[in-house]
């Protein structure tokens, strides 16, 4: 069909400029979400009890929705069937009602013991099956509104800065996750757990408004192009997927993005526990190390992206990027190499490869593919990237408990030890509070403990059978009733129970440090793993290069033509 667009509301860059913003604040509240409660592990651990396989049930379950029930497939058609307004309203309202379950989820309490039995994964508690339902809803709104507002953007940047409204757009979401790692651990301390959580909420609740107010502006658009011959968009057509999986270039970039994404996403789910365990960094600043990772990449894959533009290279490009995964994950797994300013470069050098990837891989698709079957081609990468980041974050939570078998009993024997102690010494010293103080107390006092020996301890740990724990556990409450018979309670009943915390702390943590028990994860089996995707993700790419070189498809030469 004809273009002939005249004075279309497009024309308007204030216009299309501020339909940018607007779409690209639910794509924020997203990209925070996604990652608000994984600096938060080490709390979830101590405060609730949760494993790392709980964990990582959790962050396996953003893709559960989208990966067996084909849902990415499905809201390419819906989207198709719906248009952007309803299809980007919807996302964006589910995104906020899966915010609200996890946050339900998280706050609520169920007994320690609560599980149920489910197929694949086996006994799961029951809180932890809550929070991953709100999650895996929030992930179906997250990957519905993703390819939604790629397509908002074509529809009002294309044959305009549709490359940088694009990367703009990806640099506003990628703001979301930076700002989660950074400060969620720091609300977590300062607030309560469950704060990075209600944050998201508020977050996701101004995406409603602004994709609301973007509503209108589309109306308006709309409106404007009445009278005006534009053309008409291809259609999502289930028949496409068969003419896509019979090109084995678009395999190659397929497997390359899941290997790759896989190495990147999930790092960052584990990222902060990982900086505070093996780097020994305070859990209150450690989420800044791998916030460097998309901050950077705000800055650099634009940059790449203009590169690539003019001078080419793509399948190198993306070789050079799985060559410095590799670098950057054997690096991390070397055992003696802890200083915490190689783990920060480490992040950066990821960050850097982290910008290189999609720069040339999301561009290099349509060289591959015929345009009239991008968006079908887009969905599939999307369903396949999303069974890697359903499969790997579980498989790392698997791993991290196998490999360190004690800690997850060991933090719960503290936590317990904690509770008891209180109860002793609030009992002895006639002061009564309600369940909440109590639960607060306990939780604040767990994370101090453990925090702090995982900080500031360096003994090598010992394994203990179950009865010589049960004995570590007397000896906690022995020397707490013992250090606690010498307490003077003050009028001031909050004082008192300050100074019932800093016996059980101080106490816990002498004898937990003299015990030697392990409550530091070692995480070299995980890194490995990634290590393992940034081979594989080399391999791929070279697999791509060459496939290239045979079919033409001249993913090295220049997307602009002098
Ligand atoms: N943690 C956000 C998950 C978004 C996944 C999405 N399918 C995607 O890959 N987007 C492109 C990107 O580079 O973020």
């Amino acid at each position: 069909m004809t273009e002939t667009i005249k004075r279309s509301l497009r024309e308007s860059p204030k216009a299309r400029w501020t339909a940018m913003v607007l779409v690209s604040l639910s794509a924020f509240g997203a990209y925070y979400f996604n990652y608000a409660l994984s600096p938060v592990k080490p709390m979830l651990e101590s405060a609730l009890g949760w494993t790392s396989s709980d964990f990582g049930t959790y962050t396996s379950s953003y893709a559960w929705f989208n990966v067996y029930f084909f849902m990415l497939i499905f809201s390419g058609i819906i989207l198709d069937k719906l248009g952007i307004r309803l299809t980007g309203l919807s996302s964006a309202l589910l995104m906020l009602i899966g915010t609200g379950i996890n946050y339900w989820a998280v706050v609520t309490d169920f007994p320690d013991a609560a599980q149920v039995a489910l197929p694949l994964i086996g006994e799961i508690k029951t809180q932890v099956l809550y929070s991953s339902l709100g999650f895996a809803l929030f992930g179906v709104g997250t990957e519905a509104s993703g390819i939604t507002l790629t397509k908002a953007i074509v529809r009002w940047f294309k044959g305009k800065e549709l490359a940088l409204a694009m990367g703009l757009q990806m640099s506003i979401a990628r703001m979301g996750t930076a700002l989660a790692l950074a400060v969620a651990l720091p609300l977590a301390i300062n607030f309560h757990y469950s704060s990075p959580i209600l944050w998201a909420f508020v977050l996701m609740f101004i995406g409603v408004i602004a994709f609301v107010m973007y509503i209108f502006l589309d109306l308006k658009l709309e409106k404007s192009e009445k009278e005006i011959e534009v053309d008409e968009e291809e259609p999502f057509r289930l028949r496409d997927i068969l003419s896509i999986i019979k090109n084995r270039g678009f395999w190659y970039i397929a497997i390359l993005c899941v290997l790759f994404y896989s190495a990147v996403f999930p790092f960052l789910y584990y990222a902060t526990d990982f900086m505070i365990n093996k780097y020994r960094v305070a859990p209150g600043v450690a989420g800044i190390i791998p916030s460097l990772l998309p901050f950077g990449t705000i800055f650099l894959t634009p940059l790449f992206g203009g590169i690539y533009d003019k001078k080419g290279k793509g399948a190198t490009i993306m070789i050079i990027g799985a060559l410095l995964l590799i670098l950057v994950h054997g690096v991390l797994a070397i055992p003696f190499l802890d200083n915490w300013i190689l783990a920060s470069a480490m992040v950066v050098v990821l960050g850097i490869a982290f910008s290189l990837v999609p720069s040339a891989m999301w561009p290099a698709v349509p060289k591959i593919i015929p345009e009239k079957r991008l968006g079908t081609a887009y969905a599939v990468i999307f369903w396949i990237q999303n069974i890697g980041l359903m499969l790997v974050p579980l498989l790392l939570g698997i791993v991290l408990d196998a490999t360190n078998p004690s800690v997850a009993t060991n933090k719960a024997l503290i936590r317990s030890s904690v509770e008891q102690s209180y109860s002793t010494l609030l009992a002895q010293n006639n002061i009564t509070v309600d369940a909440d103080e109590m639960k607060r107390a306990v939780e604040t006092t767990t994370t101090t403990v453990v925090d702090s020996v995982v900080k500031t301890s360096f003994y090598k740990e010992i394994e203990h059978s179950a009865a010589e724990k049960e004995d570590v556990k007397n000896e906690i409450l022995k020397q707490v009733a013992t250090a606690g018979g010498a307490f003077e309670t003050d009028e001031d009943k909050s004082t008192s129970i300050n100074k019932i915390q800093q016996i059980i702390t101080e106490q816990t943590y002498q004898v937990i440090e003299k015990n030697k028990l392990n409550i530091r994860y070692n995480y070299q089996a995980d890194i490995l793993i990634f290590a393992m995707l940034g081979v594989l993700s080399l391999i791929f790419a070279f697999l791509l290069k060459r496939e290239d070189r045979k079919k033409g498809y001249g993913l090295e030469l220049p997307n602009i033509k002098e």
